[in-house]
């Protein structure tokens, strides 16, 4: 993820003056300022994700934006506050779509572009070295979702280790928690490390608690959105979990 982020004016109103060191607390400051500020976000993603994508950033508070056409991607995407690029079921035809909506940001609010691909078989410790160098060569943000969650901006690296490993049984929540992670990005743009921490940890806290009343991959679909939508100060106070590793 790339913080493109040159004028923190043209971002929504987030209130953020300060943000605790602790974990939970800049959890707690990023979902709030989401409810609040209510970011727009452009989603251009696969066929397979678009449903719960919008569904995802809908419960968080954010505004989802599926705007893929070619005509209408010059004029919508200066007026959003981020823009979610994934890259599930690509086509050529939707090169130029992705490429205008990234020019689109960059010349106007500067925008944070996030990419994300498709289910990997791989462990997420595995990826740390690639994920640091990656981070380094690009001057972004890098994040590997898995058991652990890792985040690096190529020096500093932790670890979110909230979630169930059911989430793996639903098409579409690594899509979902990328585009979640667009909105945090959005409210706290100058922040981009944290605010991918943050992101991926309040997703899989909403996780652990539909789990709770899930009995099975579609019912933990539809538990995760609630228990999203109902997230409190004090759950989030309590079980969000990153450390540095
Ligand atoms: N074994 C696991 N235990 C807990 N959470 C997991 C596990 N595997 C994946 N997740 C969570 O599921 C979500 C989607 O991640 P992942 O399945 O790695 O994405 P993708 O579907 O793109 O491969 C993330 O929030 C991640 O933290
Ligand atoms: C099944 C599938 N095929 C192409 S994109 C896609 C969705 C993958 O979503 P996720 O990586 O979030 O599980
Ligand atoms: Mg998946």
């Amino acid at each position: 993820m790339e913080d493109k982020t040159q004028n923190p004016q043209e971002q929504p109103s987030t209130n953020i003056t300060e943000i605790s060191e602790s974990w939970p607390r800049r959890a707690w400051a990023h979902l709030e300022s989401v409810r609040r500020a209510s970011p727009l976000i452009q989603c251009i993603t696969n066929f397979v994700s678009m449903d719960l994508v919008a569904n995802v950033l809908l419960a968080a508070g954010a505004s989802p934006a599926m705007i893929h056409s070619i005509q209408e991607i010059p004029d919508f995407a200066p007026k959003t506050h981020a823009l979610y690029v994934n890259v599930g079921t690509l086509t050529p035809d939707w090169l130029p779509r992705m490429k205008t909506a990234g020019r689109t940001c960059r010349h106007s609010l500067m925008l944070t572009d996030l990419f994300q691909g498709v289910d990997s078989m791989h462990d997420s410790a595995d990826a740390v070295e690639a994920a640091k160098s990656l981070a380094q060569v690009t001057g972004s943000v890098v994040a590997v979702s898995g058991a652990v969650d890792i985040v690096t901006d190529g020096q500093r690296l932790v670890g979110a280790r909230n979630g169930v490993a059911m989430l793996q049984k639903i098409t579409a929540t690594g899509c979902s928690v990328t585009a979640l992670i667009a909105a945090f990005v959005a409210i706290d743009p100058l922040r981009p490390f944290e605010a991918t921490a943050t992101a991926l940890s309040v997703f899989g806290l909403a996780a652990e608690i539909g789990m709770e009343m899930a009995k099975g991959p579609a019912s933990l679909r539809m538990h995760l959105i609630d228990a999203l939508y109902g997230l409190d100060r004090d759950i989030v106070h309590r079980r969000t979990n990153i450390s540095h590793m």
